[in-house]
């Protein structure tokens, strides 16, 4: 048995997801469960006092993508995401690093979000916060017809949509089998060029001895997530990761919003986190990962289940 509070942590970073922010009132989702489009902005906000009180050893913040909701009216959808990113500047540790989810890109282009949320080139990027930790960003929508990342990208998402999902409404896994149901327009891929350069980021983290962590808003494993909520080529992105299997040690996603987890063939541990949107006034979901040697320990609060991953 391994002692759990055998040292201090290297470092520690915060995680939100699903934010989905909107001045407009309360609903529910597709499914009928409530959403509170205005109270995320407040549990978002108690987050980052939180963060920001635990001290300066904790070195950035990464959020899981949606940081605004699809039912913001287009012209403040702007607006809201600057409310949302000034309330991460108040983070007063370190660097917030930004997903790109599905909702992002409802009311704003990729320029307009590059812009808002100061990502420089590609929303799929990497970066060092510890020596031998290497983060690895994905954007699940560079093959999408909410906004791929080229035009050739959104047309082979929209051809790809017309050939598996027969539905007219295209958001509707309704009546497909449970492998196709992922084919929704809400869901997307990672494309060619982004797979190489996952390729390359691995190979050069294996060679440096880095461990690594994966995150993209749309799940990657088919058993942490629903069979709607999961990336369109989650196994070739699988593949990928499995060439490096010694270095990848956990993925963190959003987009199913009440969570989950899974352990692929390889040992590497597949966590969806918990939305805000979905947390009643009073109630929050955010954590604190304490990063050791030898695991990951996730520190949630409120709807943030607490886990602890070993390093293999
Ligand atoms: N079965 C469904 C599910 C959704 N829709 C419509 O698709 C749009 C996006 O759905 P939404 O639930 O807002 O997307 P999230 O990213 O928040 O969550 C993803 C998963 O749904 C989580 O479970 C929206 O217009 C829905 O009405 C649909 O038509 N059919």
């Amino acid at each position: 048995m391994k002692d759990l509070h055998s040292s201090r942590p290297l470092f520690s970073f915060g995680v939100i997801t699903d934010v989905q922010y909107a001045d407009v009132p309360d609903g529910r989702s597709f499914h009928g469960v409530p959403r509170f489009y205005r109270g995320s902005l407040a549990a978002l906000n108690e987050a980052i006092a939180i963060w920001n009180d635990q001290g300066s050893d904790l070195s950035f913040v990464i959020q899981l993508g949606d940081l605004i909701d699809g039912r913001c009216p287009r012209d403040q959808a702007p607006a809201a995401a600057r409310e949302i990113v000034a309330a991460f500047d108040r983070f007063r540790h370190g660097h917030v690093y930004h997903t790109i989810g599905n909702h992002c890109l409802y009311n704003l282009s990729r320029g307009q979000l590059q812009e808002i949320l100061r990502i420089d080139g590609s929303f799929y990027y990497d970066f060092v916060p510890h020596p031998g930790f290497r983060f690895i960003v994905l954007d699940s929508y560079d093959v999408s017809v909410l906004g791929g990342s080229s035009r050739d990208h959104s047309s082979l998402a929209m051809a790809l949509l017309d050939a598996k999902n027969p539905n007219v409404d295209k958001n509707s896994p309704l009546g497909m089998a449970p492998e196709q149901q992922r084919f929704v327009a809400f869901n997307g891929g990672i494309g060619d060029a982004q797979l190489q350069w996952l390729d390359r980021k691995l190979r050069e983290a294996e060679d440096r001895n880095e461990r690594v962590i994966i995150a993209c808003h749309i799940p990657i494993l088919r058993e942490s997530t629903y069979d709607d909520t999961l990336l369109w080529n989650a196994e070739e992105v699988l593949r990928v990761i499995h060439r490096y299997d010694r270095c990848v040690v956990a993925s963190l996603a959003g987009h199913k919003h009440d969570g989950g987890e899974g352990v692929d063939e390889k040992g590497i541990h597949h966590r969806v986190l918990e939305a805000v949107l979905e947390c009643p006034p009073g109630e929050n979901s955010f954590g604190r990962v304490d990063v050791y040697e030898d695991r990951l320990e996730l520190l949630g609060t409120g709807r943030m289940r607490s886990a602890t991953v070993f390093f293999r």
